[in-house]
């Protein structure tokens, strides 16, 4: 029964693209750039914030010189985000259910600590998670299998059910030999089709019955 379900954040837990996307357009805006579109922003996403900066830069025609300036203003609006971002439907009840259940759960995240924690605090998440590895908590990120088995570790859970929405975590998952569980509607480039996943799902209300399903096979 301790099985401990971990978690990716952005594009699973909370809708943070829209946010995300006003973060790079204002940072763009201020450097004299035209906006680029959501969809394109949200292909920027998933490896951490020095990759998403230069991947910014390039699509926005700035020069790769400039990274180390715009770090710090990419980091603040980055946070401030958080205000624009929100749980997506379902997802508070599932985790409470799941706690309700004396589940361990973790938050394993790429995104660094300081933009997690502002999102975290603003969506009074925090307290739900008895372990989180942010983008910085360890030398390693994913798609490396270190965070999610630092996580398990530090649990005390011998197994897990990672859920996350994108080809990184479907990737970190197979390496950490943890099953995975796909959220269909955050943040992804590759189709459906392409990724190993044990399950995939569209909406938070069928995750407590997957878990359980989970735990029955295996
Ligand atoms: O910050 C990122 O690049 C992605 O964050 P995530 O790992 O929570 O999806
Ligand atoms: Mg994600």
């Amino acid at each position: 029964m301790n099985r401990a379900i971990l978690f990716d954040l952005d594009g699973t837990l909370i809708d943070s693209l829209p946010g995300i996307t006003w973060a790079a357009n204002t940072l763009l805006e201020g450097e004299g750039r035209p906006p680029l579109p959501e969809s394109q922003i949200g292909s920027f996403v998933g490896r951490g914030e020095l990759v998403f900066l230069r991947r910014l830069i390039a699509a926005g025609g700035l020069k790769a010189s400039d990274q180390e300036r715009l770090l710090p203003p990419f980091l603040e609006l980055y946070a401030k985000a958080a205000e624009r971002t929100e749980l997506f439907p379902g997802v508070r009840a599932a985790l409470e259910e799941l706690k309700g259940q004396g589940r361990p759960l973790g938050l394993v995240t790429n995104k660094p600590s300081g933009p997690m924690t502002a999102v975290l605090d603003r969506l009074e998440l925090g307290p739900l998670f008895d372990c989180i590895v942010a983008g910085d908590t360890l030398d390693k990120r994913k798609p490396c299998p270190e965070p999610l088995l630092h996580c398990l570790d530090t649990l005390g859970s011998e197994r897990g059910l990672y859920v996350g929405d994108s080809e990184i975590d479907a990737e970190t998952s197979g390496r950490a030999g943890v099953p995975f569980a796909l959220f269909t509607e955050g943040i992804r480039q590759a189709a459906v089709e392409d990724l190993a996943f044990w399950r995939t799902f569209d909406h938070f209300d069928a995750l407590p019955g997957l878990v359980a399903e989970l735990n029955d096979r295996r």
